[in-house]
């Protein structure tokens, strides 16, 4: 998808009156995306993009607009929030919020070189050390609590051997989250969904990281879990590639270097990253919402990267 929420260039007209943008010239649905409605709008004044928030709230959205804010102004490739003539970031469309942000260049790698994942891992880095000075905070809201909300939802709907599977890793990774070893991890904010169609690249050149919509304090480890889950992953066995792996946390060390911690808790939060998705991807399936243009994600992709995760051990943090 996804376009929950219907708008047309006549819905627009009046509503962008507030932003320094001119008159609305196009919009445009997006299809891919499966949390907001996004629509490619094209005005006097340039190319940008409007999202029409589905699931979050007035409340939740300044954690993430005002943390591409700052993040744009510390140096890390992001979209930039147009602010309203009050200097509001999120206003009102059609009853839901909504936002207006800078439209980035380039397009998804979606088969991606190890000098790819190398442009992922160093910008990383550099957007974990830009957050530590950001002064909002939030949880990850698709963390462990989620995880406990979601799992008794979707186990009725899974057969014996996958229940099995979810009941043991979620036993395994509550242990994990309550160990001491976890506690000491670094925290601050992170992505928490930078997969290859949340980066945007010109060529080999990447131009950057967008759909924020995700993020939370969590630990730094647990974003780089997720992110080498999906860059440098093969898609249809959920192994990983080892000049992948070794090109994204080199270069995500070499700005941001691993902890003795981080070392030691690299295998089970690999585990982490997989559980999460796979969770996330049963329970949409099992609970669909409407949409226009919904394509729910197939949950069995994360759950081939969890078994692997589980019987294989992955590289590791430093070469
Ligand atoms: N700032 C942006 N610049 C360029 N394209 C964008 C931007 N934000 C979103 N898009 C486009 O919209 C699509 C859907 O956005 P995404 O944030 O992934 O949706 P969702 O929040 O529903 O998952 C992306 O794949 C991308 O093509
Ligand atoms: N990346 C998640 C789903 C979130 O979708 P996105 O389009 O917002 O990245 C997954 O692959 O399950």
């Amino acid at each position: 998808m996804a376009v929950f929420t219907s708008v047309s260039l006549d819905d627009v007209q009046p509503w962008i009156a507030q932003f320094p943008l001119g008159r609305a010239l196009a919009l445009k649905g997006i299809a891919s995306g499966i949390e907001n409605s996004n629509f490619f709008l094209t005005t006097e004044r340039g190319e940008y993009v409007l999202t029409i928030f589905e699931n979050l709230d007035f409340e939740q959205l300044p954690f993430y607009l005002q943390l591409m804010r700052h993040l744009a102004g510390h140096g890390v490739l992001v979209p930039a929030p147009v602010p309203n003539d009050k200097g509001e970031l999120c206003v009102a469309l059609h009853g839901k919020p909504a936002a207006i942000v800078s439209k980035l260049e380039g397009s998804s790698e979606l088969a991606p070189q190890p000098v790819h994942c190398a442009g992922v891992g160093a910008m990383l880095a550099r957007m974990h050390l830009a957050g530590r000075d950001f002064p909002l905070h939030q949880p990850n809201l698709r963390g462990l609590a989620w995880w406990h909300f979601a799992t008794p939802a979707v186990l009725p709907h899974m057969p014996e051997p996958e229940a099995a599977l979810l009941r043991a890793e979620m036993h395994f990774q509550e242990a994990f989250h309550g160990s001491d070893l976890y506690k000491r991890l670094q925290q601050g904010p992170v992505h928490a969904d930078l997969f290859r169609n949340n980066v945007m690249f010109d060529g080999e050149r990447l131009t950057g990281f967008f759909d924020f919509y995700f993020a939370g304090c969590d630990t730094w480890l647990f974003d780089v879990a997720v992110t080498v889950n999906d860059w440098c992953v093969d898609l249809d066995t959920g192994v990983l590639d080892e000049a992948r792996v070794r090109a994204f946390l080199d270069a995500y060390h070499a700005v941001r270097p691993f902890t003795a911690d981080e070392q030691e808790a690299w295998q089970p939060m690999l585990r982490a990253g997989a559980l999460r998705f796979w969770l996330s991807r049963l329970y949409d399936l099992h609970q669909p919402r409407a949409a226009e243009m919904l394509t729910p994600h197939d949950p069995t992709h994360f759950e081939r990267i969890l078994r692997e995760r589980i019987a294989t051990p992955a590289p590791g943090l430093a070469a």
